[in-house]
Parts: structure tokens; sequence; C-alpha cells
């Protein structure tokens, strides 16, 4: 697998996301400012309704915003029509969801291929290869969803998230649905997808224990940003579970 252009960062400037709830507008997002550099890893934390998801969301270009901007190697999301958009975000970002979103009828192989551009042609093979052999699951290449585990089934997700080599992948609560020994299997996976390939991975959780392996914690309030924690690569969960609560101000959470 080679590893990516370095030079692609992700600025989040002062976004703003109101949705109407009948009567009442919910404000999502407001003015949150997130910098992501080549190379690091940052989990998104807050209680549920903080704006975690709208954010990675408006990151991936998969909403409008109302106001700031989001800009990905250079590029303002907001000047671009569909088309180009769907192609720009193929080409730069991988989106890892909790629920896998796998294509039932089609084989793990085939799901990992789905989001390749025709004109990869011959090479699109070798790079199916390298990444069922990169996250270990050869042997499983031509079973179907159903015939897979919820981690192998996430190892096909982040697989087919990097078929088009994207320097950023976002990921959406990627253990959410999973016990925490398989959990961690795929915290480790990213992580060395930063440290080994220098690609960078922003990833909502709620779980301290998943935080803990990213470099730094954004953690978001009503949508807002509340607090930013440099995580200092020990991997404690109660640390980490400290200083988010402190963050908080000592808050209990959903
Ligand atoms: N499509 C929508 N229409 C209306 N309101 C929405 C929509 N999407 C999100 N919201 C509201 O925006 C706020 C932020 O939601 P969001 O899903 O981003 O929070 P979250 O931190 O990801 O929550 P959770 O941890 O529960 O997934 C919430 O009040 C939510 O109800």
């Amino acid at each position: 697998m080679t590893s990516t252009d370095s030079s692609k960062p992700l600025h989040v400037q002062q976004v703003i996301k109101t949705y109407q709830q009948g009567t009442s507008k919910v404000h999502a997002l407001d003015r949150v400012s997130l910098t992501v550099e080549p190379g690091e890893f940052v989990a998104i934390m807050g209680a549920s309704g903080s704006g975690k998801s709208t954010l990675l969301h408006a990151m991936a270009g998969l909403i409008d915003v109302d106001g700031g901007t989001v800009t990905i190697a250079g590029q303002d999301l907001s000047q671009l029509a569909d088309g180009p958009l769907t192609r720009f975000r193929r080409d730069n970002l991988g989106i890892v969801f909790q629920a896998y979103n796998l294509i039932p009828s089609l084989t793990a192989e085939a799901n990992i291929r789905l989001p390749a551009p025709k004109k990869m042609g011959g090479e699109l093979d070798a790079k199916v290869d390298r990444l069922l052999q990169r996250l270990g699951m050869i042997e499983r290449r031509h079973h179907k969803p159903g015939a897979l585990s919820g981690g192998e089934q996430q190892r096909i997700a982040i697989a087919r998230a990097l078929i088009c080599d994207p320097a950023i992948l976002l990921a959406d609560e990627p253990t959410g649905s999973l016990d925490s020994v398989t959990g961690t299997q795929i915290c480790k996976l990213l992580r060395r997808l930063v440290d080994e390939e220098r690609r960078s991975i922003v990833m909502v959780t709620h779980e301290p224990h998943v935080a803990m392996w990213a470099d730094r914690i954004c953690v978001l309030k009503d949508g807002t940003n509340l607090a930013e924690i440099q995580t200092d690569g020990t991997r404690d969960p109660q640390t980490v579970a400290r200083q988010y609560q402190e963050a908080l101000g000592g808050e209990v959470l959903v």
C-alpha cells in the first residue's frame, strides 16, 4: 500500500449548522472549528446531541452548512457542485460508519471494489489484494457480509474506504457495534494507518477506551468547541475518562 500525499490537511472554520425541529431551531453546530494535520488522529467526543455526527457529516460534504467553511486539501467543499463533490470525496476521503453499510448481496472483495473508478483497471486487482492482506481478510474475500463477524465486516468497510487511497479517513463510531476486544483490534488498525501510512483520521466516539487511540480529542458541547485534550500515548482509558469528565465540568454523560 502506498503512503498518502502529506499535503492534505482538513480545516473546519466557524461552521454553523442549524436544523428546524417543528417550531424550534436546533443549533447542531455553532461556530465549530477544527484543523487536522496530515498523519494526525483526532477523536471527537461529546454527550449525545452535542453535534459530533453533524460535524463529521459536514467534513464529509454530506450536508450543506449554514455558515463557515470546510476546506480539504485547499478545496472549500461548498464551492463544489454535486458531481465534482462526489468525485472529490471519493479521491480525498474515506468514510466508515458504525453500521458498516456493506452491500449484503456482494462478496467482501466486491464491496471493497465498489467506490473504485473504472480507470483503475488492472491496478485495482493488486490494490484489493494488498488491502485484504493488510487487514487480515485474504481468506474471507469471497464471503458475503452475512457470513462475516462484525469485526470482519468493519475491516471490509475500512478496506472499501481506503481503496482510492484517501489521505483522510472519517469514522463515525466505528467500534460502536463491536465487543470491546474486537473494537480494540479496529482501533489498533486505525492507529497503524496513521503511524505507518501517515493518513489523517477523524473519529467520533463516546468511549474513552476508543478515544485514547487518538493523538488529540476535540470535545463538543451543545454544538460548540468545549475543550481539546492531548492524549499522551500511554493509552490509559481511566486518564482519558478523567480528562474528559474534567472538560465537561464533572457532568454525567449519556
Ligand atoms: N436531520 C436532522 N434534523 C433535525 N435535527 C437534527 C438532524 N440531525 C441532527 N439533528 C439535531 O442536531 C443535534 C446534534 O445532533 P448529532 O447527531 O450531530 O449529535 P451527536 O453528538 O452525534 O449525538 P449522538 O451521540 O446521540 O449520535 C441534535 O439536537 C439533533 O437532534
